[in-house]
């Protein structure tokens, strides 16, 4: 059995003059502490790719004393982690010093936040203590929105939950988008959603047990997710790799989108997720989709099984959850000795990244971008923003860390959509083709050349949506900033 590791004794931490703590006090001040010690391990795990096993098989171990306090703050800083971060980050919680105990810290932040009031026992405690008065009224992002306290920013949190409006996606394998707002109008007002072709926006809180969505003719994804597939653009007929597919809510849209033509591989590492996946293909009817039980990082790009792949979406996180890998660390050259090369395949045109916003998580995510570049001799094309709801520029970091200003695209309004992820889009150069760029009218009319195409190239429909201008509407995408009516303002 494995050794019992003793967690630092509260005594050792106590100066002589401080009275002694009580027993709920203590019993808390243990709890956090093995709480931190399964969090580091989960995202551990997460970020080393390495399954160490669920919150409660963890947390049921024999060296957790007190398991059902540990388990709650364990699930609750998860569920939280983003808005922690931000709260940390903002207020410089995490010196040198306490960077070394920055699950703990997480985990005190969110009883701080959120949990326990009153006084905390012990050193990182005293520590967040003299931090705490600072913290939300230095942050000046939460000062512009109004938020003095905790209980603001609480309520804050509480607020943008509650106002998300709800989004479902209609699967055109099985009902067209008119049906669907027919059927859905008789119970909500249901909008068209002006970026994502057939996703529709319900109000917050509207009840979806719906027939339309037990029988896979809708599915319940927001609008972040539902730009994935969208961005990839891949063409009925073609092959594809979803990298990381379950539980299949991008896999079936991409069938959606191939109107069930070509192939869809479908890789997925977690078995139990791989069952979740099989359902959910089913549900959706999308017979063009094989799925694979494997590790993506393990397919081989010679094996002729893959020449004819000609977009691959990548969308490896999970986060929160802890099922799966919060950064993309292990894509990059240092974790993975050719890792990315790996998914040069012969005929790969285009490859889309789709990530959640975190902190950590950007630096990997900017190396991961020039690597891909530079590698695969691919143009990053297109790199959609959402801020975060607290207001954190990130805008601004891309646009001059990255230097694809006239790629650069926000699109969403934050009071509106209020997610933060990413899409990063690679096309590759060498196999740039005319009707990437064109209208299908232009593509079937044969209106333009090859050679205009290069020079002028309308912008599909999904870029034209974010720009929020008329898909035909020409622009030079060269080296120049493009003079569109986003990009003055970014
Ligand atoms: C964010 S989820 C994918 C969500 C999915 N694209 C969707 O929209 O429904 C990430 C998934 O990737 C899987 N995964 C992680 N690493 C993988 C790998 N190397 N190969 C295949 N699947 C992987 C995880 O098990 C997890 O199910």
């Amino acid at each position: 059995m494995a050794r019992r590791k003793p967690i630092k004794s509260l005594a050792k931490e106590r100066k002589p003059e401080e009275k002694r703590p009580s027993n709920a006090e203590r019993s808390a001040y243990f709890a956090r502490r093995e709480a931190a010690k399964v969090l580091r391990s989960m995202l551990q795990g997460d970020a080393r790719r390495r399954a160490v096993g669920s919150i409660k098989s963890l947390v049921y171990s024999p060296s957790i004393r007190n398991k059902k306090a540990t388990f709650a703050l364990v699930c609750q800083t998860l569920k939280h982690l983003s808005l922690i971060k931000d709260v940390m980050d903002g207020a410089n919680v995490l010196t040198a010093k306490w960077r070394k105990q920055e699950e703990l810290m997480y985990i005190i932040t969110y009883d701080f936040l959120f949990g326990q009031k009153g006084s905390f026992t012990g050193d990182a405690e005293k520590y967040h203590a003299k931090k705490r008065c600072t913290t939300i009224s230095s942050i000046t992002d939460f000062k512009a929105q109004g938020v003095k306290d905790v209980e603001d920013l609480v309520a804050l949190d509480k607020l943008s939950e509650l106002q998300k409006p709800r989004y479902v996606r209609v699967n055109t394998l099985k009902i067209d988008t008119e049906f669907a707002i027919r059927e859905l109008g008789q119970q909500h007002a249901v909008q068209e959603d002006d970026i994502v072709p057939d996703l529709l926006i319900l109000p917050p809180g509207a009840d979806l047990h719906n027939p339309l969505v037990m029988n896979g003719s809708i599915f319940l994804q927001g609008k972040a997710s539902s730009m994935a597939a969208v961005a990839l653009g891949p063409k009925p007929g073609w092959e594809v790799i979803d990298a990381c597919s379950a539980p299949g809510n991008k896999t079936v849209h991409l069938a959606a989108l191939m109107k069930g033509e070509g192939k869809i591989l479908a890789c997925e590492l977690n078995k139990e997720r791989v069952k979740r996946l099989k359902n959910n293909v089913k549900l959706a009817g999308a017979t063009n989709v094989k799925v694979m039980h494997e590790d993506f990082l393990n397919l081989d790009p010679r094996d002729p099984s893959y020449s004819k792949v000609r977009a691959i979406l990548l969308d490896p996180s999970c986060s929160g959850s802890g099922t799966a890998f919060e950064r993309l660390d292990h894509l990059l050259p240092s974790h993975n000795a050719g890792g990315t090369d790996q998914v040069d395949i012969k005929r790969l045109q285009k490859l889309a990244c789709f990530q959640k916003k975190s902190q950590q998580w950007r630096d990997s995510f900017i190396a991961l971008v020039q690597f891909i570049k530079l590698k695969m001799k691919m143009s990053s094309t297109l790199f959609c923003i959402w801020l975060h709801p607290m207001g954190f520029n990130w805008q601004q970091h891309f646009h001059s860390g990255l230097a694809v200003a006239s790629q650069l695209l926000t699109g969403t309004d934050l009071t509106v959509d209020k997610e933060g992820f990413f899409i990063a889009l690679f096309v590759r150069k060498s196999i740039h083709q005319p009707e990437d760029y064109c209208t299908n009218a232009e593509n079937r009319t044969g209106s333009i050349s090859r050679k205009s195409a290069r020079r002028k190239k309308p912008l599909n429909i999904f870029v034209a949506r974010m720009l929020k201008v008329s898909p035909g509407q020409q622009f030079k995408l060269s080296r120049k900033r493009a003079q569109t009516p986003a990009s003055k303002g970014v």
